[in-house]
């Protein structure tokens, strides 16, 4: 007998971002949600999961989302896959399970219009970009929910994002390219940032530990820094002796705005992907 306090989470696709988010949400909701994983590759690593929860009924592993239950009664569905698998898993899924389901992607680009031609009827449909800081709790999420969304839709979603960071609310569905080429993606920029401190420190005179152990710490407490003042310009002078070292180095990335521009760019050639990944 299904206990009505208990929400019902279906996630298809525990990959790279699909774990992040399940491994930040046992950690945070339970036992208030259950999670039902739809993968056909990741036996190993969510029986790996159970074995650290006092209950592992509340984490089940299916090859295919055919095998689900008719009778699951999904309060939650995730759709955590690449862009072009959402259709053939929406399709192989039993209908009855989604009925009274919101359904939740995370997938870069693919629209609500576009996914809501895959379901077997009506479903609430929500974007939500996070990133993969979900495993550590510090996901940075946004996402969108057309009028039809009904509110207990906006509850889940509140619920499932901020257990694992932050969350807010978009104005407009198109808005999630930005996200997605902003903060969905930008952990790697910070971390390609991080390896080429690391190569520059090796090539200047450092041995590899060493020049890996400052860079990555110095990165991590320039995060710290960021978390308690928001104003990277503030906390930027404060580094910057007049006539030192750091304005040196600075001098180099501020060149004809040579940091700006590389930066627009990058982020401009990721939400161009965005949009072209619509066409799924
Ligand atoms: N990675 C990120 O930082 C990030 C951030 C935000 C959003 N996203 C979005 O999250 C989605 C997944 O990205 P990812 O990086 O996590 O990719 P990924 O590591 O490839 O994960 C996708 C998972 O889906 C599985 N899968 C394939 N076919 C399936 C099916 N029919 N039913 C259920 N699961 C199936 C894959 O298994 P196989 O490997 O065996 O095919 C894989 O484990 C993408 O749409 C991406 O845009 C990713
Ligand atoms: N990872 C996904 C991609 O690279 C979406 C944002 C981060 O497409």
């Amino acid at each position: 007998m299904r206990d009505p306090r208990v929400t019902r989470v279906v996630l298809i696709g525990a990959g790279r971002m699909g774990h992040a988010m399940l491994v930040g949400w046992l950690r945070e909701l339970r036992p208030s949600h259950e999670f039902h994983v739809v993968d056909p590759g990741v036996c190993d690593a969510v029986a790996a999961l159970r074995k650290r929860l006092a209950n592992p009924g509340s984490l089940v592993h299916y090859a295919s989302a055919q095998d689900l239950p008719d009778d699951l009664a999904a309060d939650v569905i995730v759709l955590a896959t690449k862009p072009r698998i959402i259709a053939a898993a929406l399709q192989a899924m039993p209908k009855p399970t989604a009925l009274n389901a919101v359904v939740i992607s995370v997938a870069a680009g693919v629209g609500i219009a576009d996914i809501q031609q895959h379901l077997h009827g009506n479903l609430s449909t929500v974007r939500v970009m996070p990133n993969i800081g979900a495993s550590v709790g510090y996901s940075v999420s946004a996402g969108f929910a057309d009028a039809s969304t009904k509110p207990d839709g906006r509850v889940h979603v509140e619920l499932l994002f901020q257990a694992i960071g932050t969350f807010s609310w978009l104005e407009s569905e198109d808005q999630l390219h930005a996200v997605t080429a902003l903060s969905g993606s930008g952990p790697a920029y910070v971390f390609a940032m991080c390896e080429a401190m690391i190569m520059a420190g090796i090539e200047q005179g450092l041995d590899d530990t060493t020049a890996r152990s400052l860079a990555i710490a110095t990165v991590s407490a320039a995060g710290r820094l960021l978390e308690n003042c928001p104003d990277p310009g503030l906390l930027r002078e404060t580094v910057t002796s007049p006539n030192g070292t750091t304005a040196a180095g600075l001098a180099v990335l501020g060149k004809e705005n040579v940091l700006e521009r590389l930066v627009w760019q990058t982020l401009d050639a990721a939400r161009q992907r965005s949009i072209s990944l619509s066409n799924f």
